[in-house]
């Protein structure tokens, strides 16, 4: 395969681990595109530590020189602004893109942008599950209509730290669970872009931005990052709770997520997609 990766952060350095340690094979090709700032830094540690995770891997800035790579799947995991910044490009180019940042579609412009590139590009934008499961069920169930879905999503006080939460909670000091915001999805993926991004895939898959509705609690004693949601749908009822470990190099960020983005990658390597 011959990879691209957009950002070179917690999900980057731990799925190119993952690759590492579960590829039969190296990677034919791979392809980073970093912060100008931090392309130093991002070379010398795939020289390094990654030497073999790839037969070839180069450091880039900007998309166009991404794509000058001929990556065959290109996954996004930097934040909301690299999706605004590379994707649509990348997708306009016909390369398939798995992104993380899926709340960036809150913005519906955004995601208009982003459907239309994909089909002037004849390829696909992928929206992984991410740190949130069931998906399958939500999006089948979706087609049907007449859906109801309540998420809430509550994780230990300081995975809110630079967030909105801060306004209204000490986050340093908080004896018990608060919550913080309750609203749409939208809201939701929208002022909390590195904590919400689940709310969006279950909107995205299910009832809409609008009409899933929302709540964020800073708890001193959650067992990880906890994503709850309940479905009512005139074909089935269902509730799910998930407990995620949160990951050492990002306290927002479940580790679930990076192995989430492993399996679209080996999805489309091995001979068997599950
Ligand atoms: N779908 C889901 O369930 C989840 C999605 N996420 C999303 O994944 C994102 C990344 O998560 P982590 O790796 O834990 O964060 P991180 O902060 O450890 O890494 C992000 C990296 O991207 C780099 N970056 C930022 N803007 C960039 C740009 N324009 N071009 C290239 N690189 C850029 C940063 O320098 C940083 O190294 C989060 O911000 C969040 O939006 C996170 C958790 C769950
Ligand atoms: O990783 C998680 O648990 C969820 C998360 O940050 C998000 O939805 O953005």
């Amino acid at each position: 395969m011959r990879l691209g990766l957009i950002g070179f952060g917690n999900i980057a350095l731990t799925l190119l681990g993952q690759l590492a340690e579960t590829l039969d094979t190296p990677l034919e090709h791979l392809v980073v595109l970093s912060l100008p700032e931090l392309a130093g830094d991002t070379e010398a540690r795939l020289k390094g530590e990654f030497a073999g995770v790839a037969r070839e891997a180069v450091v880039v800035t900007d998309a166009q020189a991404l794509l000058s790579h001929r990556p065959g799947l290109v996954v996004e995991c930097a934040g909301h602004a690299a999706v605004v910044a590379h994707v649509p490009a990348v997708l306009r180019n016909g390369t398939e893109v798995v992104i993380v940042s899926i709340g960036a579609l809150s913005d519906a412009n955004l995601e208009t942008e982003l459907r239309a590139a994909a089909i002037e590009g004849g390829t696909r934008l992928i929206l992984p599950a991410g740190a949130v499961g069931g998906i399958d069920l939500l999006a089948a169930l979706g087609a049907a209509g007449g859906l109801e879905v309540r998420y809430r999503g509550s994780k230990p006080p300081l995975a809110w730290s630079g967030t909105p939460a801060e306004n209204t909670l000490d986050l340093g000091t908080l004896k018990e669970a608060a919550t913080f915001f309750t609203g749409t999805a939208r809201e939701a993926a929208r002022d909390f872009p590195k904590n919400a991004n689940v709310a969006a895939t279950l909107a995205l898959a299910g009832a809409g931005f609008e009409a899933t509705r929302v709540e964020l609690t800073a708890d001193p004693a959650a067992p990880g990052n906890v994503h709850e949601y309940s479905v009512v749908s005139p074909l089935a009822k269902y509730t799910m709770r998930i407990e995620n470990l949160p990951s050492a190099g990002n306290a927002k960020t479940s580790v679930s997520t990076v192995y989430s983005v492993l399996r679209e990658i080996r999805n489309r390597i091995g001979p068997v997609a599950i």
